[in-house]
């Protein structure tokens, strides 16, 4: 170990030298602050002993001065006046160890094990910060990017109120359906939170029993239930100064909402088993795919909670409601997983394209992402075809209408014009250019043009 002396009496370093040097260590020794400090500035030690009184000098203040450069130099402090107060004083600005003048042989080597083992310690943990660094990249790369922005006006909107409002300790609630991507937006608003830095902690709600839930949430004592065998904290706790995400909310069971109203209005909470009130500081994102106002009606969500957790509410549109999104999102996904497989697809073809505009996506994002992973696998040629898509490759009519059952019916007592300009309305709603229109109506786009004249669609 490479070790560094400072102390005004030679007789001192010159002891402690001999002795740490018989033990196999490299030593260097110092007189005053200024000199430690311009050697430590030089070289690296990895155990500084430091004497209390330097002359004139404050070892403390040394010792705070080599810190300030190097917060984690271990420093022990040599003492002929050792007191506890002393010793807490120098352990609370930051000082490994103490020892006490005059100090045995033994006394030293116990110092020295014990800063090998700190040191150990420090390796291992600089080790497991980069393994964590390394794997949150990796996830990161594993996945394709995400996106925020959004050609649809009413997307845009939402994405903007609540990122706005992201900053603030106001509990969120984003609706939407299943896939539409609402745990990524709610790790997104912590992201750019003042938050960032503390615990995103999930909870699934429909996961889990009523009982296990509880506990999952706010933790148990030992014997509270069958299977409780030792005490336990919950996901609240482990969330504390941070954010917890509630998924599903619309399937927390009647029993709990209380205690997680209790939570947001007192910031309260108490174990299961235990009578001990205990604070929480936690911000509450949730989100579901429910129609929580329709539970309320349904009275399986409680009115009050639903106030409290709806201060900032987001709906996240459907992907058929967000065609002009639609492509890009399809483009990106496309571009990532090609690399990811190594192939070499340039981007859809016209019909594949438009099997992608046609298709409803009932499962939305999650399942656009998953077709477009298993295109870039089967894909045959330079391009996605329609084939290479799981998904109808007939326009899959009612649902790209948005089953518009007010329309004339095919069939019915309609004019060929009647139907023909319904049918031209729906289409031009959802397809993301008149271009891609014109394609899905089999017409050019001048013909488009003159039809939308004729019915007044301009
Ligand atoms: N903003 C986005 N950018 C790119 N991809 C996204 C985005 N949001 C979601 N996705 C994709 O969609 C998938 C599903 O998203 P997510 O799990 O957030 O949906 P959800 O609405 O929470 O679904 P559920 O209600 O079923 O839990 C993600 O794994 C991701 O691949």
């Amino acid at each position: 170990m490479d070790i560094l002396i400072v102390d005004d009496e030679q007789s001192i370093r010159l002891t402690t030298s001999v002795a740490l040097e018989a033990e196999g260590h490299y030593v260097e020794t110092a007189e005053d602050g200024d000199s430690a400090l311009q050697r430590l500035k030089e070289e690296d030690f990895q155990l500084v002993f430091l004497d209390l009184r330097l002359g004139d000098e404050d070892g403390l203040m040394v010792m705070q001065e080599i810190l300030k450069k190097t917060p984690r130099q271990l420093v022990t402090i040599f003492t002929a006046h050792a007191s506890v107060a002393t010793a807490v004083k120098a352990t609370q600005l930051g000082a490994f160890d103490y020892l006490e003048k005059p100090f045995t042989p033994d006394q030293l080597r116990a110092i020295i094990a014990k800063a090998q083992k700190a040191l150990q310690t420090q390796v291992e943990v600089v080790r497991l910060q980069e393994t964590v660094q390394e794997l949150k990249s990796e996830v990161k790369h594993n996945a394709p990017p995400l996106q925020f922005d959004s050609e649809d006006e009413r997307t845009r909107v939402e994405l903007e109120t609540l990122f706005r409002a992201a900053a603030s300790p106001a509990s969120v609630l984003i609706l939407g359906e299943s896939g539409t991507g609402k745990s990524v937006i709610a790790r997104e608003v912590h992201d750019r939170s003042h938050l960032r830095d503390k615990p995103f902690v999930t909870v699934s709600c429909p996961s889990l029993s009523k009982e296990l839930l509880e506990s999952v949430l706010f933790g148990h004592m030992k014997g509270s239930f069958t299977g409780a065998v030792k005490d336990t904290w919950g996901k609240v706790h482990a969330a504390d100064g941070g954010t917890l995400f509630l998924d599903e909310i619309g399937e927390l069971p009647m029993e709990i909402q209380p205690k997680l109203l209790r939570l947001l209005q007192e910031r309260e909470y108490e174990r299961l088993g235990e009578n001990k009130v205990r604070e929480s500081n936690v911000r509450i994102i949730a989100a579901t795919n429910r129609d929580l106002a329709a539970c309320v009606a349904a009275r399986t969500f409680r009115e009050d909670l639903f106030y409290r957790l709806n201060v900032i509410s987001v709906t996240v549109p459907p992907l058929r409601e967000r065609r002009g999104d639609l492509i890009r999102f399809a483009n990106d996904y496309l571009s990532f997983f090609s690399k990811q497989m190594g192939r070499k697809i340039e981007g859809f073809s016209e019909a594949g394209r438009q099997a992608l505009v046609r298709h409803s996506w009932p499962g939305n994002l999650r399942e656009l992402r998953n077709a477009i992973e298993r295109a870039a696998i089967l894909a045959r040629g330079s391009k996605i075809e329609a084939e290479d898509l799981p998904i109808p490759v007939a326009a899959d009519a009612a649902a790209t209408t948005g089953g518009n059952s007010t329309g004339p019916v095919i069939g019915g007592e309609y004019s060929i014009d009647d139907i023909e300009q319904t049918h031209l309305r729906e289409v031009l709603r959802w397809a993301p250019t008149l271009q891609d229109a014109a394609a899905i109506l089999g017409i050019d786009k001048a013909t488009l043009y003159r039809k939308r004249k004729r019915f007044g669609m301009d």
